[in-house]
């Protein structure tokens, strides 16, 4: 019997719904991906900031991964956000026990309305143990800066800031073009095989962009579920966000959602 595709999500909910594992199972789910979750951090959270955040013990958060490993066929994974370096570790641990592959890691580190997800501190146990495990590292321009040491300003900032990434073990690199104040966004992809290209869309004048990191990373990770080439996934990602960013829906005071149910299309449909 073909076993449904299933896959899992490593990272903070948002009680908002907008960001975070919550918006994860929403992408999973209009991909007709089977979404598993383990929490690792809790935040108290809405459209205007976070006001507070809580990371679980680090036994509860093994033992979410003992119990999803037990039972489920898992094709692929994400990491959001991880909070500290304690959990880091953690995480880094158990995707080495389970042999978790392919892993997208989104290196999640502020959120929208300014608060910090993941301590400072905890930025080189992400580049030491966490990027050298992924398949697929999709910083932002701010997280990229951080991870590099670099000031990133035009394109050939970007390619040199993907390399460095590569050079720390990450198999493939997307630097994420959304912070980017011009009127084309721009997505940089470096290939394992040393291929690279740009995805440029229009930017959508919009507050409504909140979790669209999230909403990418698990885009792609559902495209990689059922069995789909990383090019091709990544490009699914792309469209996936493009495709909903552009019809929105009203829902809270600030950086709204976005509207999951509005999708292009899911590749190899079931
Ligand atoms: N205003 C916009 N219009 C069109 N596409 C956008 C816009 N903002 C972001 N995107 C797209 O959304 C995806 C995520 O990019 P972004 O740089 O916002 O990630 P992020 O900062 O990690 O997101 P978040 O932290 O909100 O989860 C990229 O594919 C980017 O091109
Ligand atoms: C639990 C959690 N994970 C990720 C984000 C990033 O999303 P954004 O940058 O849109 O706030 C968030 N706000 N909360």
């Amino acid at each position: 019997m073909k076993q449904y595709p299933q896959a899992l999500t490593i990272a903070g909910t948002d009680s908002g719904g907008g960001a975070g594992i919550q918006a994860d199972i929403k992408t999973m789910q209009a991909c007709h991906v089977f979404s598993t979750n383990v929490v690792v951090a809790v935040t108290a959270q809405n459209t205007l900031d976070v006001q507070k955040a809580f990371a679980l013990p680090t036994d509860m958060v093994d033992a979410q991964f003992a119990s999803i490993y037990e039972d489920f066929d898992i094709k692929a994974a994400k990491t959001g956000m991880l909070a500290d370096a304690e959990h880091v570790a953690c995480v880094v641990q158990n995707i080495k026990k389970y042999h978790i592959q392919p892993l997208i890691v989104d290196p999640v580190m502020v959120a929208k309305g300014g608060t910090r997800l993941l301590s400072k501190d905890a930025i080189d146990s992400v580049i030491h143990d966490l990027i050298p495990l992924a398949t697929i590292v999709t910083p932002n321009l701010p997280e990229a800066e951080a991870i590099t040491n670099m000031t990133i300003k035009n394109h050939e900032d970007t390619r040199t800031a993907a390399k460095k990434i590569a050079s720390m073990g990450a198999k493939n690199v997307i630097i994420k073009g959304g912070h980017q104040d011009s009127d084309i966004i721009s997505d940089y992809v470096l290939l394992s095989d040393g291929t690279d290209f740009w995805m440029a869309s229009p930017k959508v004048d919009t507050i409504r962009t909140h979790g669209t990191g999230d909403t990418l990373s698990s885009a792609i990770a559902s495209a990689l579920a059922k069995g789909d080439t990383i090019p091709s996934a990544i490009r699914f990602g792309k469209s996936f966000i493009e495709t909903i960013i552009q019809q929105d829906i009203i829902v809270g005071h600030g950086h709204g959602p976005l509207n999951h149910w509005k999708m292009a299309g899911t590749p190899n449909e079931i």
